[in-house]
């Protein structure tokens, strides 16, 4: 479904790639994380998929395509294919919980009554359909990241990727954020997420890769992960926030 062959991308310095001849196979159906320290790779990863970044070197497929060598026409076609989920959400704020699912489906031509069908289905299964009224500002973070959700798999796409989805929400509601994608998994989408969040890594119990400074030092099924003491995280936001034991560590 996805695979990366010897793929290195360079941003602006050729000695250090954002990743570093790079070769993985996603298969579908498969449910893997993405972990790493902050500036190992993984939102690069995620960008190449989506084709938001091409490939210095080699080349990434995505469900059989080449998608460096994609127009830029078929970009969006390409995109139709795959859900996105943020850290920050990213929701539309003045429109409603309906109203910010059902954009996904008009931007791509879908009629008035599918809409009306597909969007309480959706919002069903992230557990909000009774909340289809409402504004962003309305919800809980794990309830945005839910509506979030529902928008990135209204259009069932084969894969759904997930940038640090937990990176803002409490363990209890990343709990629940994670039984949701597992559903989603379970259904048939190909998940890939990134994530620092070894608590999670360490209860799902899924396929684990693991980059440093934009190599794959490890890809293990059913893999652990063990962030190390002196490992920073660094959230959207900007602010960074240290690891309780290495108070003295700085950006
Ligand atoms: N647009 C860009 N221009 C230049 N360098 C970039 C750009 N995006 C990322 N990089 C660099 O590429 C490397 C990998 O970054 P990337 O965002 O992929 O890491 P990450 O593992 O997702 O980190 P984080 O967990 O902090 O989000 C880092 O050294 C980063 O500084």
């Amino acid at each position: 479904m996805i695979r990366f062959d010897h793929v290195t991308k360079v941003y602006d310095a050729p000695d250090k790639p954002a990743l570093n001849g790079v070769d993985l196979e996603v298969d579908r159906g498969d449910f893997a994380f993405l972990v790493g320290a902050s500036g190992s790779g993984k939102s690069t990863f995620i960008r190449l998929v989506l084709r938001e970044e091409r490939a210095t070197r080699g080349s990434v497929h995505v469900a059989g395509t080449n998608v460096d060598a994609l127009a830029s026409w078929k970009v969006p076609r390409l995109r139709r294919n795959i859900g996105v989920v943020f850290q920050d959400f990213r929701l539309l704020p003045q429109k409603t919980v309906f109203a910010n699912v059902a954009f996904a489906m008009q931007v791509i031509g879908k009629s008035r009554a599918m809409i009306k069908e597909t969007v309480p289905q959706v919002l069903e299964t992230v557990g909000l359909r009774e909340k289809a009224g409402r504004l962003p500002h309305e919800l809980s973070g794990g309830e945005q990241q839910r509506v979030a959700i529902a928008r990135a798999v209204v259009n069932r796409p084969a894969i759904l990727l997930a940038d640090e989805p937990t990176g803002n929400l409490d363990p209890e509601t990343s709990r629940g954020i994670m039984e949701i994608l597992e559903t989603i998994n379970q259904n048939g989408t190909t998940v890939v997420m990134a994530t620092h969040d070894d608590e999670i890594v360490n209860r799902m119990r899924k396929r684990v890769i693991e980059l440093d400074h934009g190599k794959v030092i490890r890809d293990e099924r059913g893999g652990e992960y063990h962030a190390v003491g002196d490992r920073l995280v660094l959230p959207s936001a900007g602010q960074a926030i240290a690891p309780f034991d290495s108070e003295e560590d700085e950006l």
